[in-house]
Order: structure tokens, then C-alpha cells, then sequence
């Protein structure tokens, strides 16, 4: 049945994709030939040679602090880059993007946070309002790395306030997400935990989305129990979880928390066992209390394009053509975006 399903051509939804790893190694290469002369990195497809995806936890968080962000450095290569995501993710059937990323300073080309998160904006718009007009349509949540300080964490919650303090302003700052490397301890999360409620308390039209228990060492109760305080609109990648914070997660959000799961990711990078047969889509895929978004991640890492993580779970899980198109849709309910988005997703998106 799967097999008569254009995978590319379903429109879908992608709630899940953090910018700097969504960049493709051919992008990261076209900027580095930009710069040759004025760099001394190596060559991105020498660093993560075509084909490789096989980034553990402990190899993965390097290539972004010691490797894409020396590259991706100055406003034309974050331009250039953010474009080139826009249009691989609109090549490959996505109609509606939630892009995420932790803002960033770029000191060589004096370019402060704020200029960081103008410039994607300003690119995304303009990719919007370009000819043809493109079916896509993006909103941008800001991220807080787990490893921040108090001080970090303040200042991208200045920033929400700035590009989205009120609700109905059209504003494409759409919500607040909590990211990095899940090794880094329960410790460094309690200092954050008074902004984030502060985050939910004044901005309360913006979504909130945690990653959690994507590790063992991150998945233990007394965390999931944290983080669930902060009144999550949704959860990342789920993995390691006991029974008792699941069921807390189906109760949660009057029984549809979102649950963006990805499962290219998990696998290439180790962070389940069992394969894809295996990996814990099965498992949620019977709750009905909660919506999946199948998302990638970081696809230019994992090289896993939204259409092939459909196609996986039609070939691994058995799900059929209405089934495929019913999750794809279900998602609608997920999104941050406003109800015009909704409507207008409802009426693109194929009900079988
Ligand atoms: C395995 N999955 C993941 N788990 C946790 N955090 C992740 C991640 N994938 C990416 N990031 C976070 O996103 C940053 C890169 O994109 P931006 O520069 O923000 O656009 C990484 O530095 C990491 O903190």
C-alpha cells in the first residue's frame, strides 16, 4: 500500500528542525568556497564527509560549537544558509515549518543576538513574498541551550519579548524551546527553571517545547518531573521515560501534548535500541491522548529528508495511505502558528 504514497509530494508538517543542523553539507560547502581564501577551516565535506550520519551524542554537539559556527559566521553565510533550508525543506513537500534555533553573536562581523534573529526573519520573508510564492510557510521558536547561564537564558527571553511581546501582531516568534546536550546535568537546569515560568507566565501566547529524556542520564523522574512544572506545549524526542511520566504525559494539555519525534535521529545516532522497528513511534503511535510530528532533527547531520521519516514509519510500523495522511494531518493541532495558519493547513493537507 506505502508504496503508492508520494512521499514528497504529501504536504507535511515539520515542527522539529533546529537551523544550524538543518544546513546540508552542499550549502556549508558553498559557503566555505565563498571564504577559502579567508579561512582556515577545512572543508565541510572533508569534516563530515557525504553519506556520514552515524553522529553519536558525544560526536554531534562538537560540529556546531567548534566547527559550523566558525563557518556560518557573518550575515551573507547565515542568509545563504537560512534560504537554502527554506528551499530544501519546500523541495521535499512541506507546507508549514516551525524553525528553531539559539541565538547567537557573531563578534567578527559585529552582529549582536538580536541583528542574529532579524536576519533569519528578514531572509524568511523575503523568501515568502518571493515569485513564485512558495507553499511554505515558516515561524521561528527561539532556543535555550540547557548549558546557558541565568544571564543567557534572560537574554532570549528579551528577545521573545522584543520580536513577540503581543499576541495577534503577526509576529513569526512563535515560541520558546529548551535544547542541547542531554549529558549535561539536572544542575544546570534549576537555574533556568525561574525563566522559563517566567517565559510561560508573561508570554503566554507563545508555545513552549522541552527536549526530554532524549538520554538515560536525562531522563530520570526527578527531571521529567521539572520540566513538566514548566507547562510544556510539547516534548522532544521522549525516549527514556518511566511509566509513571508517561502516563503524566498523556494526561497532560486535556490529552493532546505534541510529541515531536524523530526517529533518523534516535537511530543514527544511537539514542535507541532495536532499530527503526523498534524505536518508540510504535509505542505512542496506539495513544491516542497525544499528537506525533514526525520531524528530522537535524538533517543536514542525519540526512533524512521529512518525506523519507513518512516512509519509514509506513515501512516499518505497516501504517497505510489514509493512515499516513491522518498522522500528517493530526499534527495540524500541534502547531503554534495562529488559526489562520490552522485553516489554511487544513485545507492543503490531503485527508487520503
Ligand atoms: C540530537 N538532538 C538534539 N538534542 C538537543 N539539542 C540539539 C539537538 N540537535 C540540535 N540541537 C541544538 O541545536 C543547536 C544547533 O542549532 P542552532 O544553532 O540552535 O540553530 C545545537 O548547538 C544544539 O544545542
Amino acid at each position: 500500500m506505502s508504496n503508492l504514497i508520494d512521499f514528497k509530494a504529501l504536504p507535511k508538517i515539520e515542527l522539529h528542525a533546529h537551523l544550524s543542523g538543518s544546513i546540508s553539507r552542499q550549502t556549508l560547502h558553498e559557503v566555505w568556497l565563498q571564504k577559502q581564501s579567508s579561512t582556515t577551516l577545512q572543508d565541510p565535506l572533508v569534516v563530515m564527509p557525504p553519506g556520514k550520519h552515524d553522529y553519536d551524542l558525544k560526536t554531534f554537539f562538537p560540529l556546531f560549537s567548534s566547527y559550523i559556527y566558525n563557518l556560518v559566521n557573518d550575515a551573507p553565510s547565515l542568509r545563504h544558509t537560512t534560504l537554502a533550508v527554506l528551499k530544501d525543506f519546500t523541495a521535499d513537500g512541506v507546507v508549514y515549518l516551525e524553525l528553531r534555533t539559539t541565538p547567537r553573536v557573531m563578534p567578527d562581523a559585529g552582529i549582536t543576538a538580536q541583528d542574529y534573529i532579524q536576519i533569519i526573519l528578514d531572509t524568511i520573508n523575503e523568501f515568502e513574498t518571493s515569485t513564485p510564492l512558495p507553499t511554505l510557510r515558516t515561524n521561528l521558536i527561539l532556543s535555550i541551550d540547557r548549558r546557558n547561564s541565568p544571564a543567557q537564558a534572560e537574554s532570549v527571553i528579551s528577545l521573545l519579548r522584543h520580536f513577540a511581546s503581543q499576541p495577534n501582531t503577526n509576529s513569526k516568534v512563535v515560541g520558546l524551546d529548551l535544547c542541547g546536550d542531554p549529558s549535561s546535568p539536572l544542575n544546570s537546569l534549576i537555574p533556568l527553571t525561574p525563566y522559563f515560568l517566567e517565559a510561560k507566565k508573561s508570554l503566554p501566547h507563545l508555545g513552549l517545547t522541552l527536549h526530554f529524556a532524549e538520554a538515560e542520564c536525562s531522563g530520570t523522574d526527578e527531571e521529567l518531573d521539572l520540566l513538566l512544572s514548566w507547562g510544556p506545549d510539547r516534548l522532544g524526542h521522549v525516549i527514556h521515560l518511566s511509566d509513571e511520566i508517561k502516563n503524566k504525559v498523556r494526561k497532560r494539555r486535556g490529552g493532546s501534548m505534541g510529541l515531536e519525534l524523530c526517529l533518523s535521529c534516535n537511530v543514527h545516532a544511537g539514542m535507541v535500541t532495536g532499530g527503526f522497528e523498534g524505536h518508540h513511534f510504535g509505542e505512542w503511535y496506539k495513544v491516542d491522548e497525544t499528537i506525533i510530528v514526525l520531524s528530522t532533527d537535524d538533517v543536514g547531520v542525519f540526512g533524512s529528508p521529512l518525506s523519507n521519516e513518512y516512509a519509514l514509519v509506513a515501512k516499518h510500523f505497516g501504517l497505510d495511505r489514509t493512515e499516513i495522511c491522518k498522522l500528517a494531518r493530526k499534527g495540524i493541532n500541534a502547531i503554534f502558528g495562529g488559526e489562520e495558519e490552522k485553516e489554511r493547513l487544513r485545507r492543503i493537507m490531503w485527508t487520503e
